[in-house]
């Protein structure tokens, strides 16, 4: 544990696996946790690579009035200490409903931006046991799939290109706030942070009273042993993907079969979820329920069915996953770092120039060559939903890629992992990554640990 007086040692094994070679962003919100987090890195940096850049970032929500002069005060902090630091404001349009999501949305890609912007690859935040076991708690009450109790990944990696790292997660709020104290640092209290109309603050105050230090280390216990499972299944879906799923033609995905009878049915389930995401470009994975019903009528006959967006189609010859036809994307000027239908992601060198993006549709999509294998019909549902490139009403290169002067790409995604990428679901997102021609993830942070978080396979 923590202490004021911790050894050198100890504390820099907080940091001693994590690759800084490109520097490190320090999310600092002024709170005790963030403070510590950065203190801490500054010896460690200072002890053991003091060449490393380190920008500490806060960002201003703009959501409570002394919000900007709290990112003013960690900017004094930092002055002080020689750590560079960067206030960001969330400007855009603030949402009436999921304004806490939205926010949190806002922060990471100006954390990303800001990140880009001086080339380092990392971001550092202060989430701390605490708040895993707070976050394993509010998921219990939602009576999760199982799959959330598995809190916080120590490793989050953001718009498929800059890893979140969260080294205080093993460590006690209590022990650092300590450690702030004995240097004596003081830090901003966010008064949401005790408003008990919120669900974190009541749970957070329920865990400091009565039984709560029990209560919590069994949600912890609790969460590392979910982490354990989800990392191992999803291996086991992802040696099923690599197995059984082929991609004929872009937007089908085939898979043999003997997927539905598989032995480990609980891998084929979490597959079959994952596959159905990332297929109708859901940002959740397809509902479970669901598909334990879909799959064992898989194993049966012939069928046609829609979930999540996809159409599965199950025929003598392979169960065929395409994105179903309805509520795709209206015609649209592509614009730069844009997920389209959550399946591509748009990359834009100059402006849009005239060009506008829209599903490819069944009259070209009947003109397309496929290959003799593939039901026709089937390949041709799957083409009409993919996007393509249009100028007026002539269709461009409709993969994508270079047109000319223009330069933009529509690179496929994983679409449940594509903004978000727990490090847990790295195996089974770098199988669909390459079943669906996505690039593959960077690899996590971390030195000489990849295989045990889970990258186990690119
Ligand atoms: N406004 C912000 N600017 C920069 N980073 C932030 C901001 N808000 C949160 N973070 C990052 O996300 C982490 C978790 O956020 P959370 O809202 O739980 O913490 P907090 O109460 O704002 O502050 P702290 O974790 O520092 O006590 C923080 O430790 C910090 O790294």
């Amino acid at each position: 544990m923590l202490t004021p007086d911790t050894k050198p040692d100890l504390l820099d094994r907080l940091f001693s696996d994590l690759d800084l070679s490109t520097g490190a962003v320090a999310a600092v919100s002024g709170g005790s946790d963030s403070t510590a987090l950065l203190l801490l890195l500054k010896d460690h940096l200072d002890r053991t690579a003091p060449a490393t850049r380190l920008l500490a970032v806060t960002v201003d929500h703009g959501l409570r009035p002394d919000s900007a002069s709290e990112a003013r005060l960690v900017q004094r902090f930092c002055v002080e200490r020689g750590i560079a630091h960067r206030i960001l404001s969330w400007h855009g349009d603030k949402p009436a409903t999921g304004l806490p999501a939205a926010a949190r949305e806002a922060r990471y890609r100006l954390l990303a931006e800001a990140a880009d912007a001086e080339g380092i690859k990392l971001i550092l935040t202060g989430h701390t046991a605490d708040d895993q076991a707070e976050t394993v708690l509010m998921r219990q009450a939602r009576d999760d799939d199982g799959r959330g109790l598995a809190g916080m990944a120590p490793a989050t990696l953001h718009d498929w290109r800059t890893w979140i790292v969260r080294p205080l997660l093993g460590t006690r709020r209590a022990a650092l706030r300590e450690m702030l104290r004995a240097r004596d640092i003081s830090w901003i209290e966010d008064p949401t942070n005790i408003d008990i109309r919120f669900e974190r603050p009541r749970v957070r105050a329920k865990l400091g009273q009565g039984d709560g230090e029990r209560r919590m280390a069994e949600a912890l216990a609790r969460s590392e042993q979910a982490a354990l499972e989800r990392l191992d299944i999803g291996r086991r879906a992802a040696t099923l993907i690599d197995a059984f799923a082929d991609r004929p033609v872009p937007g089908l995905i085939r898979l043999d079969r003997g997927f539905a009878a598989h032995q480990d049915g609980e891998a084929a389930l979490y597959a079959l979820r994952i596959l159905l995401a990332a297929v109708g470009g859901m940002s959740f994975l397809a509902d479970e329920a669901r598909c334990v019903a879909l799959l064992s009528r898989l194993r049966s006959a012939p069928l046609c069915a829609t979930l999540s967006r996809t159409v599965v189609d199950a025929r003598r010859t392979g169960i065929f996953l395409r994105r179903e036809n309805r509520n795709l994307p209206a015609a649209l000027p592509p614009s730069n770092n844009q997920l389209w239908d959550n399946r591509r992601r748009i990359t834009l060198k100059d402006g849009p120039g005239g060009l506008v993006i829209a599903p490819l549709g069944s009259a070209a999509a009947r003109q397309a060559s496929v290959s003799e294998d593939v039901p026709q019909s089937v390949a041709r549902a799957a083409l009409a939903a993919e996007p393509a490139l249009w100028r007026g009403a002539e269709r461009l290169d409709f993969t994508g890629g270079d047109t000319g002067p223009q330069a933009i790409s529509m690179v496929p995604v994983v679409a449940p992992f594509a903004r978000f990428l727990p490090s847990f679901d790295l195996a089974p997102a770098v199988a669909v990554a390459a079943l669906v021609g996505a690039p593959l993830p960077p690899a996590p942070p971390f030195h000489g640990h990849d295989g045990e978080r889970g990258w186990a396979k690119a």
